[in-house]
């Protein structure tokens, strides 16, 4: 890394989540290793995006919205903003371009915001989320965020998905451990499926079943302009 990109780093952690403090300063020292996902171009994966210190930051954040607090049948597990995002988010936000800038092309690291629209989901252990391909109202350029329980993503491509066969032939699993971000552009974002199934028995890596508890994730995305 550049040293200048380093003094940005540094200087956009502090200020999204605070001076560190001495004695958590080597857990502090993000690095941002993004690992290219070979089968899936434009699939990206920082497994060590937030320190766990910056990920509890997240969670009172997030927790302070009360959003997930109900009970009974209504109980919401899932929140959403558009336009403007609360300050945490849009920090996120900043973060996250950050972080990418040698990794995406310039036309989507130039736009203002980068990001405007934010869901944040609450998933029990055995929920998850059926294959999609992300509505084409939103732009190019998804990054998901993972709090509190691993899971295992599956990308499919589109065209495979009818034939079930080879689908599962060609479904490559992502881990996203809890602070990790994934970022999914161009070929990841517009011709992969990505799902994730919490079903027992499906949330397996390198061949050990996954212990599960509540996870969050935050997806930060750009809508498209209006038409
Ligand atoms: O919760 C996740 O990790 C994925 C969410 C997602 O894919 C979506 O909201 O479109
Ligand atoms: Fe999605």
């Amino acid at each position: 890394m550049e040293e200048e990109e380093e003094t940005d780093e540094k200087a956009i952690l502090e200020q999204v989540f605070g001076p560190s403090s001495s004695s958590s300063s080597s857990e502090e020292e993000e690095k941002w290793d993004w690992v290219a996902i070979e089968k899936v171009k434009g699939l990206w994966i920082c497994s060590n995006f937030l320190s766990q210190r910056h990920q509890n930051h997240l969670l009172s954040a997030i927790n302070s919205h009360n959003w997930f607090t109900g009970t009974g049948p209504t109980t919401s597990n899932q929140a959403m903003c558009f336009g403007n995002l609360p300050p945490w988010a849009h920090q996120l936000s900043q973060l996250i371009h950050t972080s990418s800038s040698s990794i995406l092309p310039h036309h989507l690291l130039s736009r203002d915001p980068f990001f405007d629209q934010m869901i944040v989901n609450m998933y029990l252990p055995g929920q998850g989320i059926c294959p999609h391909v992300d509505l084409l109202r939103f732009q190019d350029a998804i990054a998901i965020l993972s709090l509190e329980s691993s899971c295992v993503m599956h990308f499919t491509p589109v065209l495979a998905a009818a034939d079930a066969d080879n689908s599962n032939a060609s479904s490559v699993p992502v881990l996203l451990n809890p602070g990790s971000l994934v970022l999914l552009s161009g070929e990841a974002r517009y011709h992969w499926k990505h799902e994730i199934n919490r079903n027992p028995g499906f949330q397996l890596w390198q061949g050990i079943e996954l212990e599960q508890s509540r996870r969050i994730s935050i997806t930060l995305r750009k809508l498209c302009p209006d038409p």
